[in-house]
């Protein structure tokens, strides 16, 4: 599998009079190989715009190697431009415009045939809304609008920052049933998230981002079976004895209310002997599998707050190297030889760009 997406040590530090200096990129990498659907998860304020946003030469970054479909970037992303659809800034649309007319003038200033126009709104799911107006759209249409207007190119790479913004399950649902068609149509989908459980359904590789460094990569598969701790739910009449015993069998035991937790488990038949044998019989006996929320929780250290978006001021974890990047920690690579240096923006405009 070739790469699609290369990213080698990015760094990026706003600067801005009312703020201070913000690093958003702290030596982060990133690779996303052809026909991955590649999940990019972190926390608000983690990175993830000011990466896609860099890739695609709206931010200059400070410095770090980036290459997209095997041009260097920003710039020689002319040359590959027709290959790549993204939608990293929520597009803006002409109200009174319907979703047809608008992809076709699209479609039109673009040199694209205009047949495209139906093909990508059948794919989207909007034909038969076609011909009602924009500004009529709900939130969700206006996204699949969004998403139509970078397929009419037919792209190999498409980009999509956090495209489950705002959608109710049911747009969730059908923009993920959207990009697995295109991945098995043989595009390759970087999609931005973080809504974690569809991530899961809809990516086969994550990478994922905290405070600007990455902190795991991998097929999602390798990045959960990294955090199985063996982790077994158990539950008894008597919960509190068969702690007792699991323990006396040299068993890690957690006492969770009405069951057990028992962790670092090779085979569950360890627990059923030890209690059966002393007549305590196992009600349920499940194993845990990890999510991608809770590897991401771990990784990132951070609790959602009831009341406020995920935190992002809390330290990383470091205490498990296996389960992190190959160097044992989130990466922050030295001086990377033949890296491009792209200078330094200083700007307290940038500021005023993203408000
Ligand atoms: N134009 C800007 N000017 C100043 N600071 C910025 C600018 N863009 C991003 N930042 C800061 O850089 C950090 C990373 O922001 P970024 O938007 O990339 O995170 P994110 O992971 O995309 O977050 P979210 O999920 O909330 O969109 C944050 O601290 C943010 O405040």
């Amino acid at each position: 599998m070739g790469a699609v997406i290369e990213i080698e040590g990015l760094r990026k530090t706003f600067n801005s009079l009312r703020r201070g200096r913000r690093t958003a990129l702290d030596g982060f990498d990133m690779l996303v190989e052809s026909g991955q659907v590649h999940g990019f998860l972190g926390p608000n304020g983690s990175g993830k715009t000011t990466t896609l946003r860099t890739l695609l030469g709206l931010v200059q970054a400070d410095s770090g190697r980036m290459t997209v479909l095997g041009e260097s970037a920003p710039d020689r992303l002319p040359t590959v431009v027709d290959r790549l659809g993204a939608i990293v800034e929520s597009p803006q649309f002409f109200g009174n415009f319907t979703g047809r007319r608008t992809l076709s003038l699209l479609a039109t200033a673009g040199g694209i045939p205009s047949t495209r126009v139906e093909e990508v709104l059948e794919q989207v799911g909007l034909r038969d809304r076609g011909d009602e107006r924009v500004k009529a759209y709900s939130l969700g249409m206006k996204q699949r609008l969004a998403v139509a207007s970078a397929l009419l190119k037919q792209p190999e790479l498409l980009i999509l920052d956090e495209p489950a913004n705002g959608l109710d399950p049911a747009g969730i649902r059908e923009m993920r049933d959207m990009m697995s068609d295109l991945a098995a149509a043989g595009a390759t989908v970087l999609v931005s998230s973080h809504i974690l459980a569809e991530i899961q359904h809809i990516c086969d590789h994550v990478t994922i981002i905290s405070r600007g460094r990455r902190v795991v990569a991998g097929p999602v598969s390798d990045v959960l079976a990294g955090f199985d701790r063996g982790e077994f739910r158990v539950r008894v009449d008597d919960p509190a004895r068969a702690a007792e015993l699991l323990r006396a069998a040299d068993l890690a035991v957690d006492e969770r209310g009405d069951h057990l937790v028992v962790a670092d488990l090779d085979d569950p038949i360890q627990i059923s002997r030890t209690l059966g044998e002393q007549g305590l019989w196992v009600r349920e006996l499940t194993p845990l599998t990890p999510d991608l929320e809770s590897v991401f929780l771990q990784l990132t250290d951070t609790e959602p707050h009831p009341d406020a978006p995920r935190q992002i001021d809390d330290p990383v974890r470091l205490d498990d190297p296996v389960r992190l990047d190959p160097a044992g920690e989130p990466q922050v690579p030295a001086a990377v030889p033949g890296r491009i240096e792209l200078g330094t923006t200083t700007a307290d405009d940038e500021e005023g760009a993203r408000e």
